[in-house]
């Protein structure tokens, strides 16, 4: 994670609110709740406790090798742009939440930041079990970041609940000339990645005039992740994954 990095935290924590930014809630957006990495900014106003469905709660890891870009990742989604520069390797685990308007629902959406270091996986490994989805990064530009993703789907096959959605991430996509992995690449792993249920994924279309501000690859994250929180929050819809989409 950042400069700041968080001591290892458990999920208990994480469903106690901390402090936030106090920003409002558009719909059909993201908007911030609060930051629990300790990243954020001072508020500048008051803070107002943004209301939502304890039960709604939607928990994604981002997960991959050491340097892929987990925590700038978090931190974009965050705040809406990349933030260059370097980031010290996460030590542990940390998260932030933000709350997400799906239909007439606001769910809290908690996105866990683990470290991609091999010594940090005993402490990750815990956090798969109760997520929803998995945000499985590599880097564009380093080949074994890719190579690892099938060693990466066997611990998540192995630790993570049957039903969760697991997005694949090549990212640095815009280091196009060091490009060390072909898009067709990923989108062949994508299509043949199966979530510990057995289920196949498919990439959804990208839509949504919300995210032109993002590379390609992050927009069909984040309409995945618009899916699968569609999806979670219908409990009779849950099956379906987010393979059911587009
Ligand atoms: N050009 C470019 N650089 C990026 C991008 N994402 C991350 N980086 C850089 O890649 C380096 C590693 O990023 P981190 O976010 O710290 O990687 P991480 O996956 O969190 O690493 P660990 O905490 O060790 O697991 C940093 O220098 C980032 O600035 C991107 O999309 N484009």
């Amino acid at each position: 994670m950042a400069d700041t990095a968080a001591a290892p935290r458990t999920p208990e924590d994480a469903a106690q609110p901390t402090p936030a930014d106090g920003s409002e809630v558009p719909t059909g957006s993201l908007a911030n709740d609060n930051h629990a990495s300790g990243a954020s900014t001072a508020p500048s106003e008051p803070f107002v406790e943004p209301h939502y469905d304890e039960e709604l709660i939607h928990k994604t890891v981002l997960v991959g090798d050491s340097g892929v870009g987990k925590t700038s990742f978090l931190v974009q989604f965050d705040q809406g742009k990349f933030i260059s520069g370097s980031f010290s390797a996460t030590v542990g685990i940390s998260f932030m939440n933000k709350v997400v308007a799906v239909d007439d629902a606001k769910v809290k959406l908690q996105i866990w930041d683990t470290a991609g270091q091999e010594r940090f996986r005993s402490v990750t490994h815990a956090y798969y079990r109760d997520a929803h989805a998995l945000l499985l990064l590599y880097d564009i530009t380093n080949r074994p970041s890719f190579e690892n993703i099938r060693a990466w789907l066997t611990e998540i096959h192995e630790y993570a609940q049957q039903n969760v959605v697991i997005m694949l991430l090549g990212n640095k996509g815009d280091m196009t000339a060091e490009r060390a992995v072909k898009k067709d690449e990923g989108e062949r792993l994508a299509k043949r990645a199966q979530t510990p249920g057995g289920k196949a994924a498919k990439r959804c279309k990208i839509s949504d005039p919300r995210l032109y501000q993002l590379g390609e690859e992050e927009k069909i994250y984040l309409l995945w992740l618009t899916k699968a929180l569609r999806l979670s929050v219908r409990p009779k819809l849950e099956t379906l994954y987010a393979h059911r989409c587009g």
